[in-house]
């Protein structure tokens, strides 16, 4: 049972303030700008794991969404049809634990959310109300995504040849995949549990209905929705990167009351590339050892995605 369940229900919970990242500022800005924006950005994630993402151009999300209604409210059967593997298509509610993602069986419920997930640039296979809208969303997160992989390398200090920007595109295939999400109002306390994401950075669409917490300094917080903005958070490949310098976040949805949609895009690099810690002198000051052994981005995908299909730790 997941020991954190009670701590925080949503009428009593804590809110996070999170600080903001004006990207527009950090692409039209004077050097100075982008340097306060490196240095807000370096804080946060070393203290919090967060941040949120203003004036960042990503139009297409009430689209995205309106699509996606139209999308979960067809019925089973056809949504199954969509069912290809575990990297893309239609997942029904039920199908994952994700509190078990590290294999540290933390729950016995499964998820109560149903959702699709999508891989850029290979859209043949779509349903036809994503056909035109998923590309579209892709394209315009993406692109917020290359603008905070140059922040990152500002804030880390990271020289051009070890940049995460380089990391990103130095292999023919990074890897970006969309999951747009149905949170179902039930019983449970929680609709999806509590983990971190097992990539590089995730940006979240808040949608107006709340759910979403985030767990600081082992105390579990509401993340308030704020409109036209988007929340990022770093999965497992950011603590790997910076050697725990920066914080990948714990985080869950709680029950809801309403449906709730979302919209999620991880981003790697090519899978076959190698995770390790990056040249960083921040990174490394503080450590001397290394606390992660290199992996592959394949390797760890795998055996995070194997640990959170639902039951089937219950096989072992
Ligand atoms: O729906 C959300 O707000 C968060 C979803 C999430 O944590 C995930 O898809 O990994
Ligand atoms: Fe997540």
């Amino acid at each position: 049972v997941d020991e954190y369940a009670d701590q925080c229900s949503q009428q009593t919970c804590l809110s996070l303030n999170i600080d903001e990242i004006d990207i527009s500022k950090y692409i039209n800005g004077t050097d100075e700008d982008r340097n306060e924006i490196a240095l807000l950005f370096d804080k946060s994630f070393h203290n919090y794991g967060i941040v949120r993402l203003i004036n960042h151009q990503v139009s297409s999300t009430n689209e995205l969404f309106d699509k996606a209604k139209e999308f979960f409210s067809l019925d089973l059967k056809t949504k199954m049809n969509y069912f290809v593997d575990e990297f893309f298509g239609y997942k029904p509610s039920g199908s994952t634990s994700v509190a078990n993602y590290n294999g540290e069986k933390k729950t016995t419920l499964s998820d109560s959310v149903e959702c699709f997930l999508s891989l850029l640039d290979q859209y043949d296979n779509l349903p036809t109300e994503f056909q035109s809208i998923v590309p579209k969303y892709m394209n315009e997160t993406k692109s917020v995504i290359n603008s905070i992989h140059q922040i990152v390398d500002m804030a880390l200090e990271l020289d051009e040849d070890n940049s995460i920007t380089k990391n990103y595109t130095n292999h023919d295939k990074p890897r970006f995949t969309l999951r747009i999400a149905k949170y179902l109002p039930n019983e449970q306390k929680i609709n999806f549990g509590a983990h971190k994401d097992y990539l590089g950075f995730s940006l979240i669409e808040n949608d107006h209905v709340s759910g979403l917490e985030i767990e600081v300094n082992n105390r579990w917080y509401q993340v308030i929705p704020k409109p036209n903005s988007l929340l990022l958070i770093g999965g497992e490949f950011i603590e790997r990167w910076t050697n725990n310098y920066w914080i990948s976040a714990l985080h869950r949805v709680s029950s809801v009351t309403e449906p709730r949609y979302s919209a999620i895009l991880f981003t790697a690099p090519d899978l076959s590339k190698i995770i390790d810690v990056l040249p960083c002198k921040k990174c490394l000051e503080n450590h001397s050892s290394k606390k992660y052994e290199p992996v592959t981005g394949y390797d760890h995908l795998q055996s995070r995605d194997k640990a959170q299909a639902f039951n089937s730790n219950d096989d072992e």
